[in-house]
């Protein structure tokens, strides 16, 4: 009897053939080819410099691709920009945290799900508020931020930061996570309870889940593949403990010559 294929290699949500970004001519990311099935969590590891970001970038259309192709849901995205692609059901998160001081976290997540709503939406922004009272109020609650509605975004904490972040980016519904270091400036008393966080999204919320992230204890807690790049390639991509044991990889950590 033929065992059964994976989800990766039968529907995969996400496919990169080939994918590779070069500015004036020198190659940030290379030749990256994978797939990732639905509701897959893939962590993303790798030195610095190793171009971690920049594949986010490509994935969400910030960077424009200079060779291969991205297929989201079996459709070809490669030259979509990233509003398209966001329409679509890709959203990301970045590196650091870029908030209005002065407005509430419950603006935040109402102002999101106002654009995530479209252009028409957007333009009876303030007459409509109330509309979307009941999907902000259900999204602060999941992000445990509900306590934190009136509160101005520059008085949060790192880890309520980045769980606004979470808000912002859940508030519009998408399928297909990029999470760029989440726990970068969290004191470590708030890792637990965002990594909790994010297991829920991905597990309860049945997210498919990119997650760039050097913490290695919380992404072994999370992900079901690990991917390790180096010097703008895909060095790597299996189950966390194979990764772990491979001595190519173990040789890029430590910067000995591949
Ligand atoms: N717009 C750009 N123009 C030129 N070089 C760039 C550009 N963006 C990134 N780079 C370079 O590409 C390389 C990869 O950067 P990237 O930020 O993707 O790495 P990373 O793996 O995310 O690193 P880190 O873990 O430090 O965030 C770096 O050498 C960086 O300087």
């Amino acid at each position: 009897m033929p065992r059964p294929a994976s989800p990766a290699v039968v529907a995969p949500v996400l496919r990169l053939d080939g994918l590779g970004w070069a500015v004036r001519g020198v190659p940030i990311v290379e030749d990256v080819s994978f797939s990732v099935g639905e509701g897959e969590f893939i962590a993303f590891i790798g030195p610095n410099g190793a171009g971690k970001t920049s594949l986010f970038n490509l994935i969400s259309g910030i960077c424009p691709a200079t060779a291969g192709s991205l297929e989201l849901d079996g459709a070809d995205i490669t030259a979509e920009p990233v509003h398209a692609r966001a329409r679509r059901g890709l959203g990301r998160t970045f590196q650091t945290s870029s908030f209005w001081p002065g407005t509430t976290v419950a603006g935040h997540v109402r102002l999101a799900a106002q654009a995530a709503a479209g252009p028409r939406a957007s333009y009876r922004i303030w007459r409509r508020a109330d509309r979307y009272a009941d999907r902000v109020a259900e999204t602060l609650a999941r992000t445990e931020l509900a306590h934190r509605a009136g509160t101005p975004a520059s008085a949060l904490s790192h880890g309520e930061k980045r769980k606004l972040e979470l808000a912002v980016l859940l508030v519009s519904d998408p399928r297909l996570i990029l999470l760029d270091e989440p726990m970068a400036g969290v004191s470590a008393e708030e890792v637990p309870a965002l990594t909790e966080l994010i297991r829920s999204v991905h597990r309860d919320l049945g997210r498919t889940v990119l997650m760039v992230e050097h913490h290695m204890d919380v992404l072994l807690g999370l992900a079901d593949r690990v991917a390790v790049m180096h010097h703008g390639t895909l060095l790597a991509l299996d189950t966390p403990d194979a990764v772990m044991a491979d001595t190519t990889v173990q040789q890029a950590y430590l910067g000995e010559a591949l």
